[in-house]
């Protein structure tokens, strides 16, 4: 029987051998069988190769670092000859995002940014940059960069030399980020710093004694830790409309060098929960500006009907995972309205009251709006303004409408205040009043209360 079938199979063999067509059947089956192995071992070889070989950074468009890196693919020599680009003007983003840190915003500007893939020569190496659209969430990208026979130094120091570039431009300007209603930010603007001594505060060094409290606690990590005691600090600042609040905000950002994270309680579209994650996301190193603080007194509806609470906001200032290192500060119009519980030490340790015009005060802001206007015009205007009568706002208002006539403003602005004096009293009213029961300062005080720490 085994002999039978040996003798079969040779017979077959044979016959298959005779056989030309056969033959070669077999020989391009063993062909192709080696070719594909080849190529399998191949691409598994160059993949080998390419990992070793290739650093790969993949950074999102919700990143700060993606930021950093399209600007410096935008300056970057090499992607100056992209022939395929991304071109950014007036709003200066990629996608939703903005990354031009230097532009002003009425500056016609020009940002070309190599777009698809591009290979860029880059301190002796290649560097392969994929920049792609999020298919499911358009305003999202993603951006890819291979740094082809190089290290993870090379990418890190790559990844620095973009953030540093940034940060420089970024040193001269204040970055505002603004609050969604998801919990998210997003960065709105970038504006030019402002002076601190733009912002004129009465008594005259009051808003220089917020920026130094301010540049204390920031060099104190290690005390406060060292004490147990949290590395937070909350400023309140109250006043009328148009006293200054925000722009004080503005300045320290710009001298401490640090962005502003700002949103209002009044919006109506936060909820507790929100505005918990809202905290949690900011920058570990910012300026947090929650404005309107008494609106969450009102318990207002946010999306779907859901609520921001007063415990809710006392939850996200205290959640410590928000608050370390960071300088909260409080706004408010309306003091009368606030719980103690929310200006306790250790939720509000500075107070800074900004109240309406003094005299001294309104002198001080005509001579830096008018450079070289004649002290007795200086003189004439702050007689016009009186005493705790109008608000820089007010007077800034009235001032702008004649910037090159000094002469002129002394009646401009008595027909101001005869026109505030017909008007019923704002709800500032009892300011006073709420500020003495709270301990506070009553408005011929100095405005900073002394900071603890
Ligand atoms: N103390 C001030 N020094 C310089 N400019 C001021 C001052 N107060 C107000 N201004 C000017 O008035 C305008 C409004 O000021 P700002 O928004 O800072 O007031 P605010 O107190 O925050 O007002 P609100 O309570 O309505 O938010 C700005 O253009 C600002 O430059």
């Amino acid at each position: 029987m085994a002999r039978h079938l040996s003798r079969g199979c040779s017979s077959l063999a044979s016959s298959l051998l005779a056989n030309q067509f056969a033959t070669g059947g077999v020989a391009v089956l063993l062909t192709g069988a080696a070719l594909a192995a080849t190529r399998t071992a191949a691409r598994a070889a160059l993949e080998l190769a390419l990992r070793r070989c290739v650093v790969r950074a993949e950074l999102d468009s919700r990143d700060d670092s993606y930021r950093w890196v399209v600007a410096w693919l935008a300056a970057h020599p090499s992607a100056r000859e992209a022939r395929h680009v991304t071109v950014c003007t007036s709003l200066r983003r990629v996608g939703h995002t903005p990354i031009d840190a230097d532009a002003d915003a009425d500056e016609e500007r020009l940002l070309l940014v190599p777009a698809g893939t591009s290979l860029l020569s880059h301190a002796g190496k290649w560097l392969l940059v994929r920049r792609e659209e999020d298919a499911e969430r358009k305003e999202r990208e993603g951006l890819s960069l291979q740094l082809l026979l190089g290290s993870r130094e090379q990418m890190a120091a790559l990844l620095r030399e973009a953030r540093e570039a940034y940060a420089a431009r970024a040193r001269e300007r204040t970055r505002v980020y603004f609050a969604d209603e998801y919990g998210g930010w997003a960065c709105v603007a970038s504006v030019a710093r402002r002076p601190l001594d733009s912002v004129v505060l009465s008594p005259a060094g009051a808003a220089a004694a917020v920026r130094d409290d301010c540049a204390r606690f920031l060099a104190r990590r290690a005390w406060y830790g060292a004490r147990g005691i949290p590395y937070r600090r909350g400023y309140l600042l109250h006043g009328p409309p148009g006293t200054g609040k925000t722009s004080l905000v503005g300045a320290l950002a710009g001298e401490l060098q640090l962005p502003i994270y700002s949103l209002s309680l009044a919006s109506g579209r936060l909820t507790d929960d929100t505005l918990a994650e809202a905290l949690a996301a900011a920058a570990p190193r910012c300026l947090l500006l929650l404005e309107d603080v008494d609106a969450a007194f009102g318990g207002r509806e946010g999306a779907g009907g859901a609520r921001l609470t007063f415990s809710g906001l006392l939850n996200a200032i205290d959640g410590v995972a928000a608050q370390e290192g960071r300088l909260l500060f409080m706004s408010t119009n309306h003091l009368d309205r606030l719980d103690a519980a929310l200006v306790r030490p250790g939720r509000v340790d500075v107070r800074v009251h900004l109240g309406l015009c003094s005299r001294e005060q309104a002198a001080a802001y005509a001579r830096r709006f008018y450079d070289d206007a004649a002290p007795e015009h200086i003189d004439a205007i702050a007689d016009a303004a009186g005493e705790g009568v109008v608000s820089v706002a007010d007077l800034q208002g009235v001032l702008m409408q004649i910037p090159e006539n000094p002469e002129r403003a002394p009646a401009a602005v008595a027909a101001m205040v005869a026109e505030l004096g017909r008007k019923p009293p704002s709800d500032d009213g009892n300011l006073q009043e709420a500020e003495e029961a709270m301990g506070g300062q009553d408005r011929s005080k100095p405005v900073v209360d002394a900071p603890t720490s």
